[in-house]
Formats: structure tokens, sequence, C-alpha cells
């Protein structure tokens, strides 16, 4: 047996509130893998970074790499656990943010080599890159109402009018990035569609398409 068919890493991508965090324990429970999800609740960094995006992007996206890798590791040596958000996306939320002249094009580069340096296969020690990336595409209008629903309050718009902007810009860098993401398999869900929380056909649905590209890719 190869050891591509042993150990495999499913790591969820897309917009904040798409589903990704649900959709991991659904999909992890179903496999009976481990779910792993990013530090939100005891992050320091994070309220921090909505109060100030200038000041917090290069602190917030370096404890994010730290803690992502974490996961990484710990996910390495089993078979199917589930991540819920890839540690490429933080590229695209710093990216925007020099774009937009929120952060320093120098940060960015230093931050961008500090990630391809730690994510580099060394002989010997697992593989950090995941083997399927599952990208669930959302409308604005989805994202704004999962964001209010879950409740979190430095993400609501009700205290931080301008974050409706801010969100808005962000679903625009999500399709082309997902188009041109090329280190593992991928597979998109329609996270508008499908009610894969509370309706139990969407979900059924949603696991028989993510079983069958897990047997295509010959992980299942
Ligand atoms: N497909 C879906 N249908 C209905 N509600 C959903 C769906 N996906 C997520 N939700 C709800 O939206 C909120 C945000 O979901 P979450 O999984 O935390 O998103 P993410 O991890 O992508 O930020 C939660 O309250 C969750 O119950
Ligand atoms: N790299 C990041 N830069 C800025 N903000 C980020 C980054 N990674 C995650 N976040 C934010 C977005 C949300 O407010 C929380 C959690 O993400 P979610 O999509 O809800 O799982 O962290």
């Amino acid at each position: 047996m190869n050891r591509k068919s042993v150990i495999t890493v499913i790591v969820l991508s897309g917009p904040i509130g798409a589903g990704k965090s649900s959709l991991t324990s659904i999909l992890a429970k179903h496999l009976g893998s481990t779910a792993y999800y990013e530090e939100v609740n005891n992050n320091p960094v994070l309220p921090l970074y909505y109060k100030d995006m200038k000041r917090y992007t290069f602190l917030l996206n370096t404890y994010f790499l730290n803690k992502r890798l974490e996961e990484i590791n710990a996910a390495a040596g089993n078979h199917n656990d589930v991540l819920d958000r890839s540690i490429y996306e933080d590229l695209l939320f710093f990216n925007m943010n020099v774009d937009n002249g929120v952060a320093d094009p120098t940060e960015y580069q230093i931050y961008h080599d500090l990630m391809d340096n730690m994510m580099e296969d060394v002989p010997g020690n697992p593989r950090k890159k995941p083997d399927l990336l599952i990208y669930i595409h959302v409308s604005l209008d989805t994202m704004l109402k999962r964001i209010g629903k879950r409740g979190r309050e430095f993400e609501q718009l009700d205290s931080n009018p301008g974050l409706k902007e801010y969100y808005q810009n962000l679903l625009r860098y999500y399709e082309p990035w997902y188009e041109q993401y090329d280190v593992s398999p991928k597979i998109a869900i329609d996270g508008d569609k499908f009610d894969f929380v509370d309706n139990q056909d969407d979900q059924d649905f949603v696991l028989d398409t993510i079983d069958s590209k897990l047997r295509e890719i010959g992980n299942l």
C-alpha cells in the first residue's frame, strides 16, 4: 500500500461564515477521523486585528501560521483528519490587505517566505500539504446572514459597518484564489444551495460528493 492511501489530510476553505467549521465536524464524524479548528475564541490577536488591521495583519498571520502548523503536524500522521481552514488562505487575506494599503508589502514578502519555508517537505518528515481541499462557495448575502447567526461580536456589521466593504472585497479575492489553487486535488461545494447543517438530504448529498472525490483520488 502506498503512503498516500494511508495518510490523508483534508482541508476546508472559504470565506468567513461559509460553513467550514460546521462541515469539518460533520465530515470528520462521517469519516471517523479527527477535526481540527482554527483558534478563534482564545485568539488574543483577532479582536485587536478587527480594531486595527494596519497594525495587526502581520502579527495575526504569524500567530495563525504557528497554530496552523501545529494542527497540520498533528493531523499529518492520521487518515482523513479534517482541518477547518487551509493555511494558504492566510496569503489571500494578507495580499488583499496589501492591495488595499492596509498592510506593508515587505511584511507580506517576509511572511510569504516564512510560510514557504515552513511548508516545504523535508525528507523523513510527514508531508504538510493537504491531500484534498474542499472549497465552500457563498454569496455575500449568505455570508452576512451566517456571520450574524454565529454572532461573534468583533465580526458584526452593527458595531462596525465598514466591515461590509471588507467582506465584499474578501469574496472578490476568493473565486480567483480557488481557480488558481493547485497544491492538491480540490472540490467546490455550493454553500448557498446546500444547507448541510439543518437539512439531512443536503448533508447526505454533500457527504456523497466528498466521498466520491476521496474515492477518485484513492483515499477512501
Ligand atoms: N450550509 C449551511 N446551512 C445553514 N447554516 C449554516 C451552513 N453553514 C454554516 N451555517 C451556520 O452559519 C454559521 C457559521 O458557520 P461556520 O461553520 O462557523 O462557518 P466558518 O467556519 O466558515 O466561518 C453557523 O451558525 C452555522 O450553523
Ligand atoms: N489570515 C487571516 N487574516 C485575517 N483574518 C483572518 C485570517 N484567518 C482567519 N481570519 C479571521 C476571519 C474570521 O473572523 C476568523 C475565523 O475565520 P472563520 O472563517 O470564521 O473560520 O478569523
